[in-house]
């Protein structure tokens, strides 16, 4: 798709997110009075200094109080308090957001553990759920594919230049975590919560990114029939023009913003993947849901080796749930067991994918392609009970006596006593993930499964849980949710300008989380935990700089990667603000 240079040009030239950034870090802005308050940038409320009143003509519009940020923020934990649930919480902390950046970012990492479910998984889901309700005001940038024409124009009425964008978060939100489709607020809900999460987990510098809800329509009837729904009131588009829209945002943001990384979030199983594979080759780009979730499941079976003393190369593995999610964990499992010593083909055959249809097998019909690699042949199950379809997951795990269950099929309830209790009876230490999310959609919960195998379960989440103690001994549970490596991610590919997100790349990132924990104590989490995630995503950063380095991909000089990275993270405090 060609886009016509006028329309995509700057409108005016002019700064449209209101400010410039000085060589010593300080904002300069034509802006004046209400202008300056109004941009979530820039606000300080109560924190501006008496001379950037003066210099910014906003005498009389504040009160007269000049407050710390540490005050501001004192205020605003007491307001976030009062809020009498977690989508209220949800909701003020989005205003919050979008009246003072710094504010909201200081409050949220100073309360990381606490307030991370709230703007992110699993609160995230309820806030989308009611996108449309809860609208106020817009949140990053919404194309349309009724306007493909139109994404560079978009682009440039955001006012920003080559030099000022790191990454860009986009969703078409056709499978929004595990609760479907959820149209142009699914979209907008997810690109700004992740970019949350980038910026508290990795200094990602809130003024250089973007999130992007691709609007291509929904299927979601509650969503067609709801008079306040503000998105494209029509179907999915699909096949070609669905094809043609996301290459217009591509085209349009990698030449706009040379320097971005393209984070792709909440695809269907149909577009995830293929959107990935055309790609990946070409420019720096990530799907969250088959890479990132892959390399942290892969961090957490690291640490689950170590504890079982099982190598990677002897493991049996369950994949439940064959989707975008499923299969992506199971390709990056698969290269952790050749890395072990096996052939491609013994690995995958350590794998066994199950979906709605049961067990996949080569004969059955609608394999999608990335699932045909795991189907068994039909002639070694046949023995096997089968379900209507393929074998259930019962079945399957008593004929396979799997060491890993990992769940990634939004199926409630689905490991039950029964299948448990069968797993457990065939190894020591029963590795179970189930990391569906939020938590409607989780296989089972951590309490259970641990009682149900004795507290020999290993166990690690997609959504945040807490401890549970067992027969004395207090058991932390790993939350192995992508939000523990995509941060830092990014962050090493940012410092490092990568050209690509290789798989060299997310391995580095994997083993550097897996690296951080002693496994060893009873009880212990897989993964580090929450409260850790700055320092987390630093050592990924660092990890993921080198490694790009190493590769011949970095196209900064990368240096010193660990100073570097320090260097390169934001941190919510004030910078000065002058009038320009
Ligand atoms: N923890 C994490 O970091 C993380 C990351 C990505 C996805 N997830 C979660 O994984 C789940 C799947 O996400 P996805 O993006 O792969 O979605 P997806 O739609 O691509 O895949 C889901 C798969 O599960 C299958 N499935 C549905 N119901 C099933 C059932 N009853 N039995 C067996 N299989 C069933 C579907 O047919 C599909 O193949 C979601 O809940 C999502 O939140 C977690
Ligand atoms: O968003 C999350 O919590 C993890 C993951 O990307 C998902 O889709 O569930
Ligand atoms: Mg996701």
């Amino acid at each position: 798709m060609t886009m016509s240079p006028a329309k995509d040009a700057r409108p005016d030239g002019a700064h449209h997110r209101g400010f410039a950034e000085d060589p010593d870090g300080g904002y300069v802005t034509p802006g004046r009075g209400l202008t300056v308050l109004e941009n979530p940038l820039l606000n300080k409320g109560t924190a501006f200094s008496p001379r950037e009143r003066e210099e910014l003509g906003l005498e009389g519009l504040v009160p007269p109080v000049v407050e710390t940020l540490e005050e501001q923020a004192r205020r605003a934990y007491a307001q976030y308090l009062a809020q009498p649930t977690d989508l209220l919480k949800n909701v003020h902390l989005t205003a919050l957001r979008d009246r003072n950046e710094v504010l909201f970012y200081r409050l949220l990492t100073d309360h990381l553990r606490e307030m991370l479910p709230i703007v992110y998984d699993p609160t995230i889901a309820q806030a989308i759920e009611g996108y449309s309700q809860e609208y106020r005001r817009p949140g990053g940038v919404y194309l349309s594919i009724d306007d493909a024409e139109g994404v560079g124009h978009a682009f440039a009425n955001l006012g920003m230049g080559p030099g000022d964008v790191d990454l860009i978060v986009a969703s078409d939100a056709e499978e929004i975590l595990g609760i479907g489709d959820w149209g142009v607020g699914g979209g907008a809900g997810i690109a700004t919560g992740k970019l949350a999460v980038y910026t508290a987990a990795a200094g990602i510098d809130p003024a250089r990114v973007i999130a992007v809800a691709l609007d291509v329509g929904t299927d979601n009837e509650k969503l067609l029939n709801d008079p306040l729904y503000v998105g494209n009131r029509h179907s999915r588009v699909r096949g070609r023009r669905y094809d043609d829209f996301v290459d217009a945002y591509v085209s349009a943001a990698t030449r706009m913003f040379p320097e971005a990384m393209l984070h792709w979030e909440d695809f269907g199983p149909s577009n995830g993947r293929r959107i990935l594979s055309r790609y990946t080759g070409r420019i720096s780009t990530f799907n969250d849901d088959m890479q990132g979730t892959g390399a942290i499941v892969l961090a957490a079976m690291l640490g689950a080796v170590r504890v079982t003393g099982t190598p990677m190369r002897d493991q049996r593995i369950i994949v439940f749930g064959a989707g975008t999610a499923g299969i992506g964990i199971a390709d990056q499992l698969r290269d952790a067991m050749v890395r072990d010593g096996l052939s491609p083909e013994e690995a995958t055959r350590r794998i066994w994918a199950v979906d709605r249809q049961g067990l996949l097998t080569g004969d059955m019909p609608g394999l999608r392609d990335f699932q045909v690699p795991y189907a068994r042949p039909a002639a070694e199950v046949a023995g096997w009970a089968r379900d209507g379809g393929g074998a259930g997951l019962g079945e399957v795990v008593g004929r396979v006596r799997p060491t890993m269950l990992l769940g990634t099929s939004t199926a409630h309830g689905a490991f039950t006593e029964e299948i448990v209790r069968a797993m457990a009876a065939g190894v020591e230490r029963p590795v179970i993930f189930p990391i569906s999310n939020p938590t409607t959609r989780i296989e089972a919960m951590p309490a259970d499964l641990i009682r149900w195998t004795g507290g020999r379960a290993l166990v690690a989440t997609g959504i945040p849980v807490g401890p549970v103690t067992y027969h004395g001994v207090t058991y932390a549970i790993a939350q192995a949710n992508n939000a523990l490596l995509y941060p830092g991610l990014g962050l090493g590919v940012i410092v490092s300008r990568a050209r690509r997100v290789s798989d060299g790349m997310l391995q580095a990132a994997a083993e550097a989380v897996g690296g951080m924990v002693d496994v060893t104590a009873p009880g212990a989490s897989l993964l580090p935990q929450v409260d850790d995630l700055r320092e987390v995503s630093a050592t990924v950063a660092v990890a993921v700089a080198r490694k790009a380095a190493e590769e011949g991909l970095a196209r900064a000089e990368v240096g010193d990667p660990v100073e570097r990275v320090q260097e390169t993270m934001w941190r919510p405090d004030y910078r000065p603000v002058r009038a320009a």
